[in-house]
């Protein structure tokens, strides 16, 4: 059964449920698997090429580029690369300014380092998303490179992408792809039906006995030798490729506010590696007690650099093991509760890579329950505003969308608790607060941000959610000024707490929906708009 109607908002649109399902049966993955297959191997070794994706932009333990620079260092030939730059991109995939400056300075610092290797790195620019193909095939055929190198990226697009250029190759040269972004590959954690694994507490198990068993999955590889100088001369000129500005759509408000973000997101590896440490040397020990507590901010706000790919996780957990006595042991026997804890989110993250590969549809703007987009969403102008801007009057969902609004971050605990709000109290189509989260994020990844929104019938409660994770009200009063005086439990619920004319003072609005109401609204729109659907 398929429903359509144009939809009022534009960038969520998204194929129907039935298409969908197609795409989960003949996966871009497995056509990509077999194009790599069917490649006829080059055993001439011209030139070398590694293709940096926004998702690997690091030039330590990257597993493509060290193996693309071993080729190169054996067969005494020079290592070009390259990263292909595509402004609609930015567009398409609603990123954030934040981080669309924190890739292109992380570029930068790259450019820098490489350099000093006698390894340029060359930014390529396709103005149309199709031109993406034809700009690198023209760089890689203009420069005689017969082998490239690069990481998988997991997306329906991306895989689509890789496909494309296999295509093109022509058995000119030669494509190489290596899984980078996560521990346990991708795809390779099975039901014992051999059915790829969808339930976290199953996999978390698996995945843990799985690292156990094979510490060498934590080892991380060197990076890569300078070339010699000689080899490089005739590509002289590559060294003046110049990052390039980001797209106007993308620029910060002002140059205070572009500041004061990279003071508080420093790009680079070098800057992802100082927070790891001093997250293992002074915070991980009191995670798990802490990590709800938003005020607390005891969290490794890690996530911007993880999923940049500018520290990759390797690195991280094998800083982790050194740290766990040099064991690979991450479960609650072996290992400290914040550190068993740390790593659960770990696992979190390599799960949702191995859905958005197995069920790709969940890239494709769809819920991973495609019974979830037969829900008629509402429209509600007012509420969505009053959610973006923190201005529901429920203190909690407030604060958390005023932190993502100044830091371009959010608290996990109240991502949990915004989403809810949004899709369950406003009945406002969870699409739009998952795009809504891609254009203010420095950390945005599809995969976790996707299976993040995933609509549940679980409601978040923002009183009590607030009264159990942020007791002292910390918190609230940092990001909603308005009630930093208010005392004691007041906090949580001023409008139901505190006499009216002291509220009315206060000048914070009062509740926007009742959230019991709505509550109960979004659980039977919810079994109507569901009940006996065949997506
Ligand atoms: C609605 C929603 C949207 C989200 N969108 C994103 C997103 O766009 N990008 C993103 O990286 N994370 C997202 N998350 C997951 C999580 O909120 C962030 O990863 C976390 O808050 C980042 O802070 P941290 O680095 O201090 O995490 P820590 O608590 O220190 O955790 C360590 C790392 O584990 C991973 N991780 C932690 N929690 C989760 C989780 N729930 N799911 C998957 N991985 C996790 C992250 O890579 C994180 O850096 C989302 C969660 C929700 C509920």
């Amino acid at each position: 059964m398929a429903k359509r109607e144009e939809p009022s908002h534009p960038e969520l649109k998204h194929p129907d449920t039935k298409r969908a399902k197609k795409i989960d049966v003949d996966t871009p993955y497995d056509n990509l698997l077999q194009k790599l297959e069917d490649q006829k191997s080059i055993d001439k070794v011209s030139n070398v090429a590694h293709w940096f994706r926004s998702k690997d932009l690091r030039i330590q333990d990257n597993i493509a580029l060290h193996h693309a620079s071993t080729l190169a260092q054996e067969k005494k030939k020079p290592l070009l690369c390259f990263y292909l730059n595509c402004p609609p991109e930015f567009e398409w995939h609603g990123t954030s300014p934040a981080r669309t400056d924190f890739i292109l300075e992380a570029l930068r610092l790259m450019q820098g380092g490489l350099k000093k290797l006698n390894i340029p790195l060359v930014v390529l620019t396709a103005e149309k998303r199709s031109g993406k193909i034809p700009a690198v095939t023209k760089f890689l055929k203009e420069n005689d490179v017969s082998h490239v190198f690069a990481n998988y990226e997991y997306e329906v697009d991306e895989l689509r992408r890789d496909e494309d250029l296999l295509d093109a190759s022509n058995g000119e040269f030669q494509v190489s792809l290596h899984h980078d972004q996560t521990i346990v590959e991708p795809g390779s954690m099975m039901t014992e039906g051999g059915k790829p694994m969808k339930v976290f507490t199953p996999y978390h198990r698996a995945w843990l006995s799985v690292v156990k068993d094979d510490p060498p999955l934590l080892d991380t590889v060197p990076e890569p030798k300078a070339i010699d100088a000689s080899a490089s001369e005739e590509f002289k000129s590559l060294f003046d490729s110049k990052v390039p500005s980001p797209p106007e759509s993308k620029t910060f408000a002002s140059k205070e506010e572009q500041n004061r973000i990279r003071k508080l997101w420093p790009p680079g590896h070098d800057a992802g590696i100082k927070r790891l440490d001093d997250f293992i040397g002074k915070k991980i020990e009191k995670y798990a007690s802490t990590r709800s507590n938003p005020a607390k901010d005891n969290t490794s706000r890690m996530s911007a650099y993880f999923s940049s790919g500018m520290v990759s996780v390797r690195e991280a957990l094998s800083k982790i093991k050194s740290h766990n006595d040099n064991s690979a042991d991450f479960s609650s026997n072996g290992s400290s509760p914040g550190v068993a804890s740390w790593v659960r989110e770990i696992v979190f993250r390599e799960l949702y890579r191995q859905t958005t590969l197995t069920t790709p549809h969940t890239a494709m703007n769809l819920p991973q329950n495609l019974k979830f987009d037969f829900v008629k969403w509402e429209e509600d102008t007012e509420g969505w505003k009053r959610w973006y801007e923190g201005k529901t009057g429920y203190p909690f969902v407030d604060a958390g969308m005023r932190q993502l609004n100044h830091e371009a971050y959010m608290h996990n605990r109240l991502r949990m608790n915004v989403s809810s709000f949004l899709y369950c109290n406003l009945l406002i189509d969870y699409r739009r607060g998952e795009r809504y989260f891609a254009e203010h994020l420095i950390d945005w990844d599809l995969s976790n941000n996707t299976q993040g929104w995933e609509p549940s019938y679980t409601v978040f409660n923002p009183v009590s959610q607030g009264e159990k994770n942020d007791p002292d009200g910390g918190y609230i009063r940092k990001w909603v000024p308005e009630l930093k005086d208010v005392e004691g439990k007041a906090i949580f619920d001023p409008y139901h707490r505190m006499d009216k004319k002291a509220f009315e003072k206060l000048g914070y609005p009062a509740p926007y929906v009742d959230w019991a109401r709505t509550k109960q609204r979004c659980i039977e729109r919810f079994k109507n708009d569901m009940s006996g659907i065949e997506p």
